[in-house]
């Protein structure tokens, strides 16, 4: 990703090079004058421009013009408040207008670049039955370049919802035929939460009640219309913000910190209500419970580091083989876990059979040249009246005896 600045300050194109590269993995290129950033834009494709509007060569604001009709995104990075000026170029498309007033302006224009850099993979949905007012959300939405998707109703909201699960974020208007804001609302929420769909309710209406209505009806936040586009962005990023921490949260808690499989805690918590589940639909599930061979060696050889590294690879080729359909866990220091739903001992037997063969057979790359590694793995199946403990206990066993019989086997348990 490469990203303009254009600026003839070297102290603030430094800082802004400094910023941009500790945020993102991207190239900066920096323009002092207009005549070289016409050079380099004929040159270069650009994620982003951030452009001074008072150049040597162009002291009018030239270049966003230049930029803009490039369909590049600018941010304009002025020392100079002109709130005319200002009003005009945010009604011209660019994306924001940041005042250089102290380094958190400068913070911001990077963690700006960030969240155009996340908002590209986001898709938002509008649901407004006036075509003018779906348009206008949707050219500001795209300022930002998020993947905007329209719905006319509520009802065919509703629809592209379940025909789009990885949307993130709904904007509705309140009034709407078939089926209004409020009732969206309802019906989205009884299948997703806060956490999982953000909701900003928007309302021409002057009901002033309209606004904790919606969020008591679970919208996230609530824009009166109309609304000035800064307004309306700082309500959407500030809402997606608090989606992505909860986000980061959620990892945290139940992710491992070294091989980002999932961890001992979510793989606990997740099969208790499973196991009861499956019980329940009388269903079939294998457990198998995998410890690397010798990996105290590894990391005696080696080095601690080096043990991490192939944790880590060896996580990834867990998660390569079976994460698609199954569930990997991290649940001790060189012990992990793979639950097969669906799968009885003998079916599970195979996978793990094959990985264990492939993973003797492809040593791992790591920074003191390729080790050889193997697994021993215990697999076993659920009985329907046990707890997790039960099952790991007797996928423990198979895993012993795959030690005792030499390692680099799997064994089966049975109950
Ligand atoms: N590098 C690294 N090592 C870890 C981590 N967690 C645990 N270990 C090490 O894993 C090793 C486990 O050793 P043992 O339980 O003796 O098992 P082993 O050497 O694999 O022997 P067998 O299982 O009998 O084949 C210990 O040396 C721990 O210090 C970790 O996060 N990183």
């Amino acid at each position: 990703m490469r990203i303009l600045v254009v600026e003839d300050s070297q102290v603030v194109s430094r800082v802004m090079r400094h910023l941009l590269t500790q945020e993102l993995n991207c190239e900066v290129d920096v323009a002092p004058d207009m005549h070289s950033a016409k050079a380099l834009l004929a040159e270069n494709q650009y994620f982003v421009a951030i452009t001074d509007l008072n150049l040597p060569d162009a002291q009018e604001g030239e270049i966003v013009k230049f930029v803009l009709a490039k369909q590049i995104p600018c941010i304009v990075l002025t020392g100079s408040w002109d709130a005319e000026q200002r009003a005009r170029l945010l009604q011209l498309g660019i994306v924001d207008y940041v005042f250089k007033e102290n380094r958190f302006s400068y913070e911001y224009t990077a963690k700006l670049v960030k969240r155009l850099c996340r908002n590209q993979s986001v898709k938002v949905l509008v649901a407004d039955d006036s075509v003018v007012s779906r348009k206008f959300i949707r050219s500001l939405l795209e300022q930002h370049l998020f993947q905007v998707i329209e719905a006319d109703d509520g009802v065919s909201a509703l629809e592209t919802l379940s025909e789009n699960p990885d949307i993130k974020l709904l904007i509705t208007d309140y009034n709407m035929p078939r089926l209004d804001g409020f009732g969206l609302i309802i019906k989205v929420r009884e299948q997703l939460s806060r956490e999982e769909l953000a909701i900003i309710g928007l309302s021409s209406d002057s009901d002033e009640s309209l606004s904790a209505r919606f969020i008591k009806n679970g919208a996230n936040d609530f824009l009166q219309k109309p609304f000035v586009h800064e307004e309306f962005h700082c309500r959407v990023l500030t809402t997606l913000d608090a989606l992505d921490m909860v986000t980061r949260l959620w990892e945290q808690a139940n992710l491992d910190y070294l091989t980002n499989v999932f961890n001992r805690r979510y793989f606990f918590n997740m099969y208790e209500e499973k196991l009861n589940t499956i019980a329940q639909k009388k269903g079939s599930l294998a457990l198998a419970l995998l410890d690397i061979d010798y990996f105290k060696k590894v990391n005696d050889t080696y080095g601690h580091d080096v043990g991490d590294e192939v944790l880590i690879e060896f996580s990834s080729r867990l998660q390569q083989s079976f994460s698609q359909h199954f569930t990997v866990a991290r649940i001790g220091g060189e012990e992990f876990v793979v639950g097969f739903k669906g799968l009885n001992v003998e079916k599970a037997y195979v996978l793990l059979d094959s990985f264990r063969m492939q993973l003797e057979a492809t040593p791992i790359a790591t920074s003191k040249g390729l080790l050889n590694i193997t697994v021993s793995t215990g697999v076993t199946e659920f009985t329907l009246d046990e707890n997790v403990d039960a099952l790991l206990n007797r996928a423990d066993i198979g895993l012993y005896e795959a030690k005792a019989n030499g390692r680099n086997l799997v064994c089966i348990a049975q109950d």
